[in-house]
């Protein structure tokens, strides 16, 4: 790559159209005038204009600003005060792939001795030693399922403390796992791309039969999918707010994130004797004693006069309404209104977290209901190994409302094949369960953010017949639409002793789940 510093003075000497033909990589400008009021200090006011052409020259050759540290203006004319001007004039410029190739770059204004320009320092690498990177969950995670059970399993580790510290541990225990898989199972996109890539290519040179045909389509679905996950990575990492939807431009992202990574790097700071520092343990120390400085008081006291000066606008309902701890379905309910991505906490959890992992709180009442069940069956010993073996299905369902004609939207009678199945609906009913006399009674939860937990054909062989699985079915009536959710647990049988030998052959239960899944066919009880 052609590396080009020099100085180009717009208006005296070379004109614009002489640099139409400079392909640019990196380069100082230096304006006759600046283009916005924010660059100067003192004189008349900035016409828009006044730039000229340079804004054009900028844009063709895609140069990005390379940003300052230290004074402002980098021109004074130097006469005394109202007669003073101040102006930002010279600026470095970066080209994209200078910027890919010198990620760390930082141009600083230096004190300026006797001409009226200040010299501009630029250095193309850091000095500073970087010091640890605070945690940040990452979008991309939650495109692999597996993130759900390294998440889970590292949240129900038990801890001790108050509830505040119970949270916070747990997150810290979450976010440890996440980076340990991180490296482990997701750091490696690039190279599984690349060994994707090269079977797509071998598979594509060999015969088209069915069987290369299925693997060719699987390759490109999990190529599409790993490219997602990539793109998904650089999005998080730029914070590139306005692009919803993507298209896989992960260079532009990738320049993006330089771009705000040395916009977050405080790489000089001035301290408050007005020198400017620039080591990082200089840096640290300053921040730290101007904190101290601000939060430290050698006496504190509230004088007793001002008890009572400001009468409390929040009344005793209102302060008891404010104290009182919000329900799950309250939580729920606010954290589903956040923005996914913005402001994650200080603990580096956005509310696409919460939001993603959610499902847990429902995996809980399973546990807790079963555990009801264990308990009375005075079999609670295997509870804990039949939570290790579960394993869940979440299900979104959609009925739309009935045209006139149609009796037949819904779902049809069944047994579920899980062990336990938790719905959850909109305001829309139509769940119906048969009774043990066969009579077809109508499911109304009780409030909207109620949960049905229904026992399932693994539960009633586990209990060698004990706990019965009802047969249940969804008839559409009205002119709404409605959503459900169901969550399907999938668990162990181990309940068999001298009393209740052995009823049911045993069989696995997701492999039995997934076979009456293709053959719709009906459950061996009905
Ligand atoms: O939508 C519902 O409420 C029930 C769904 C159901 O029974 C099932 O998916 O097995
Ligand atoms: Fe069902």
């Amino acid at each position: 790559m052609a590396l080009f510093t020099g100085l180009i003075k717009i208006g005296s000497g070379i004109t614009l159209t002489s640099l139409q033909h400079l392909s640019l990589d990196l380069g100082f400008v230096r304006e006759n005038a600046v283009s916005n009021q924010s660059k100067k200090r003192g004189g008349r006011p900035v016409q828009s204009s006044s730039t000229g052409g340079i804004n054009g020259f900028i844009n063709n050759n895609h140069l990005i600003d390379l940003g300052f540290e230290g004074n402002p203006y980098t021109w004074s004319n130097n006469r005394r005060l109202s007669e003073n001007i101040k102006e930002r004039l010279d600026k470095a410029y970066g080209n994209t792939q200078w910027r890919i190739l010198f990620p760390d770059v930082t141009v600083t204004h230096l004190p300026g001795k006797s001409s009226d320009h200040l010299p501009i320092l630029i250095r193309t690498h850091k000095y500073n030693i970087l010091g640890p990177k605070p945690f940040r969950f990452v979008a991309a995670w939650t495109r692999d399922t597996t993130s759900y059970w390294i998440i889970k399993s590292a949240w129900r580790q038990s801890v001790m403390g108050s509830d505040a510290e119970i949270l916070s541990q747990k997150t810290a225990n979450t976010s440890h796992a996440l980076q340990r898989w991180n490296v482990s199972h997701f750091g490696h996109i690039q190279t599984r791309l690349k060994n994707l890539s090269q079977k797509l290519n071998s598979i594509q040179q060999q015969e088209s039969t069915i069987e290369n045909l299925e693997i060719e389509k699987n390759l490109k679905f999990e190529i599409d999918e790993q490219c997602k996950k990539e793109e998904s990575l650089w999005h998080k990492k730029s914070r590139v707010q306005w692009r919803t939807e993507g298209d896989l431009n992960t260079k532009f992202l990738h320049l993006c994130t330089l771009i705000s990574r040395r916009r977050n790097a405080i790489d000089f700071i001035r301290n408050r004797e007005d020198k400017w520092i620039s080591s990082r343990e200089e840096i640290g120390d300053c921040l730290i004693s101007n904190f101290q400085n601000l939060f430290a008081s050698s006496n504190p006291v509230f004088p007793a006069d001002l008890q009572g000066l400001i009468s409390p606008i929040i009344s005793k309902e209102d302060r008891a309404m404010l104290c009182e701890i919000p329900s799950v379905a309250e939580i729920s309910k606010t954290l589903m209104k956040f923005n996914p991505l913005n402001a994650p906490g200080p603990n580096g959890m956005p509310a696409l977290f919460y939001k993603t992992y959610w499902v847990t709180q429902i995996t809980d009442l399973d546990q807790m209901v079963t555990r009801m069940v264990f308990d009375n069956f005075g079999v609670e010993k295997y509870h804990k190994s039949h939570v290790e073996a579960s394993t869940y299905i979440l299900r979104v369902i959609k009925y739309r409302d009935p045209q006139s004609s149609e009796t037949n939207i819904g779902c049809g009678a069944h047994t579920d094949i899980s062990f336990t199945t938790i719905l959850h609906q909109n305001q829309v009913s139509g769940l119906q369960i048969k009774t043990k006399d066969g009579e077809w009674i109508d499911v109304a939860p009780s409030t909207n953010c109620s949960f049905i937990v229904m026992a399932a054909y693994s539960f009633t062989v586990w209990s060698n017949g004990r706990v019965h699985a009802p047969m249940h079915q969804v008839v559409m009536k009205g002119d709404k639409t409605r959503y459900s959710i169901a969550l399907f647990s999938y668990g162990t049988w181990e309940f068999i002793d001298e009393e209740h030998p052995l009823k049911y052959k045993r069989f696995d239960n997701i492999q039995s789940a997934a076979f009456f899944s293709k053959s719709k066919g009906s459950l061996p009880m009905q």
